[in-house]
């Protein structure tokens, strides 16, 4: 049987991420960064496209896994007839190049073991040059080696364009794997102790997560979903990746595939908030730092995206060779997005750099000078179609949330203003302009007849990014007409207990995304609805929802992006940091209050 997207758990370095499967197969791994060609792209083609396994000898899946509590070391367990094995897998934090460490250990008998290494550089589609050298067996192919090594040494051999090893642990011994990047001109890396990677590792995460001012209720879960934001952000510039995946279908077998190993502003913005409420002041300072970097320039240069070093051109391509995760094809890498308007994101950009003041981040030289020049930029913009939060590639279009987002743009420089006179700025024309703004959305925005906003001037389709009107403070949540929207959307988008983004067949013309129809629920928007419900007063309900929601994270506390909800299973990229960003908030707003900070 295939893997399910919830088969796997993410390991990494905050550099890159790798994905491992029940079955003790590590499936996905990009190496040297996030957006690099995969080494092992099983995930989304087959054993042809290499994997790295480690199991008893002729095991399926595991009987038990589960990450060391507060860290992201991975244990995973296989109770087999002849005894118990363990194996943990961790990525050290790196000084300059990449380790993935492997380290099987026998927990009761006398297990016999079994690693499978098929390397595949560039995607799944290079089969190396094998050597050995130094008790090393080092891989070569372009611009890419790589070095295996155990402690102690156990024999390798090379069959069937693989590299192979079987031998027997008794209960207490170890044997560590260490597979370990680095680029092919130079000699040979630097070695690392796997069992002190693993200690300090351990040491290192545990610190990290008690940092965290959340005490609540599912405190598990939203650790978890701190560590796993941790882990999609670049260290070295502190950028954050969307996801640690490309092309996890949104529908199984579908065409809706794409990139998602950059760094998005909206994404990212929505990033920083969870961390600043959740107490993590430096990743925060961090991501804004990366951010102002990113942006510096002209504000009409503004990208909606970038890579993790603020990289610009996000070229999307397919990879015909990978036959997609279930048949989804087709893969695709980069992410043409990267060209379109999406005027929400001068929203969350300007709110996020309003919040990042009020909570004492200390603020940088230019940072009022770039905000200033993007609410120039949106006076003379923000009237224009675009393609909006949702990245539709049917054509712009006037969408509802792009304007409310606009105004949250302007509203955030008109309150910096008000609290930091020191400042420089047009306070009464950005009054003025706030009020256009809001008195447009208002009149061309909302459908007095069905009393509920939509998703674009004049439609008469919903779409569930209207649930955060009252959460930016558009409107007080007491309004009828967000009550109002509320309902619209729980009665129309909700599926099985759950929330579609929009409706991704539209009856009344051609479909508003330009592709086929068909995808999940969208977990951040059902997330979303949770704290829209608790809101406006129904807290009951937001919680029954929450519980919901929680109860869809995998055995080891992940989400993708969506759900299907009649199959039952996972869909879209993975792990997401939208729906985990989404999963945080929502516990603060819901029982956050007393107990954090
Ligand atoms: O489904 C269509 C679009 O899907 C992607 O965008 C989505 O992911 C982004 C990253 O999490 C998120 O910021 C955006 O709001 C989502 O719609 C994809 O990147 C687009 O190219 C695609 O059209």
């Amino acid at each position: 049987m295939n893997p399910r997207i919830e088969d796997y758990a993410v390991i990494g370095d905050e550099q890159t991420a790798a994905l491992v499967g029940r079955d003790g197969s590590i499936d996905w791994l990009c190496l040297p960064r996030f957006d690099s060609g995969a080494c092992f792209a099983r995930l989304l083609g087959d054993e042809d496209n290499g994997y790295w396994r480690i199991a008893p000898k002729g095991a399926g899946t595991c009987t038990r896994r589960g990450y060391r509590p507060d860290t992201l070391v991975l244990d995973t367990e296989w109770d087999t007839p002849e005894g118990t094995l363990r194996v943990t897998d961790l990525m050290p934090q790196r000084e300059k190049v990449p380790d993935v460490v492997r380290i099987v250990e026998g927990v009761s008998g006398r297990v016999t073991v079994r690693s499978t290494l098929r390397l595949r550089f560039d995607h799944g589609s290079i089969v190396p040059w094998m050597r050995r050298s130094d008790g090393h067996r080092v891989a070569v192919a372009g611009p890419d080696s790589t070095w295996l090594r155990s402690e102690p040494h156990v024999r390798t051999w090379g069959e069937d364009l693989g590299t192979h090893s079987e031998f027997t642990v008794a209960e207490g011994e170890r044997v560590a794997f260490v597979l370990t990047w680095h680029p092919s001109h130079q000699p040979r890396p630097r070695l690392i102790d796997p069992y002190k990677a693993l200690s300090s590792s351990v040491r290192d995460w545990r610190h990290w997560s008690g940092r965290c001012r959340y005490d609540g209720p599912y405190r598990d879960i939203v650790v978890r979903s701190l560590i796993t934001l941790k882990a999609l952000t670049y260290r070295p510039t502190g950028g954050i990746v969307a996801a640690a995946t490309t092309s996890l279908p949104e529908k199984l077998g579908g065409v809706r595939n794409w990139d998602y190993r950059y760094c998005w502003l909206r994404d990212s913005t929505l990033t920083l908030n969870v961390l600043l409420a959740a107490g993590y002041h430096e990743e925060a300072e961090a991501w804004r730092d990366w951010l102002l970097r990113a942006v510096a320039g002209s504000p009409e240069d503004l990208q909606i995206m970038y890579g993790v070093a603020g990289e610009r051109r996000l070229p999307e391509t397919e990879l015909p060779w990978l036959a997609g995760f279930a048949g989804s094809a087709p893969v695709r890498i980069g992410n043409s997005a990267v060209d379109q308007l999406q005027l929400d994101v001068y929203g969350e950009v300007m709110d996020s750099l309003w919040l990042a003041r009020q909570s004492g981040l200390s603020a940088r030289p230019h940072m009022w000078a770039l905000q200033c020049a993007l609410i120039d930029f949106l006076d003379e913009q923000w009237r224009q179609p675009d393609e909006g939060l949702w990245e539709v590639r049917g054509g712009r279009r006037q969408f509802t949330h792009s304007k409310v987002m606009a105004w949250v743009a302007v509203d955030r420089a008109v309150r910096t203003l008000e609290e930091h006179p020191e400042l420089e700025g047009d306070l009464s024309g950005w009054r003025a302009l706030r009020d256009e703004i809001h008195a447009e959305v208002c009149a061309r925005g909302y459908d007095p007849e069905r009393n509920t906003f939509t998703q674009y001037y004049g439609s008469r389709e919903l779409d569930a990014s209207l649930l955060l009107i009252p959460r930016v403070g558009f409107l007080p949540p007491d309004d009828p007409r967000v009550i109002g929207t509320v309902d619209a959307i729980a009665a129309d988008l909700g599926e099985g207990g759950f929330v579609r983004r929009y409706d991704t067949e539209d009856p009344e013309g051609p479909v508003v995304d330009g592709l086929p129809e068909g995808e999940g629920s969208f977990l951040a928007c059902s997330f979303w609805l949770a704290d829209a419900l608790y809101m406006t007063g129904r807290a009951d309900e937001a919680r029954a929802l929450f519980e919901r929601l929680a109860g869809l994270v995998n055995d080891v506390g992940l989400l993708a992006e969506e759900y299907d909800a009649e199959a039952g299973c996972q869909l879209g990229n993975f792990p997401q940091a939208f729906s985990h960003i989404a999963l945080v908030n929502t516990a603060l707003t819901l029982f956050g209050t007393e107990e954090a900070g």
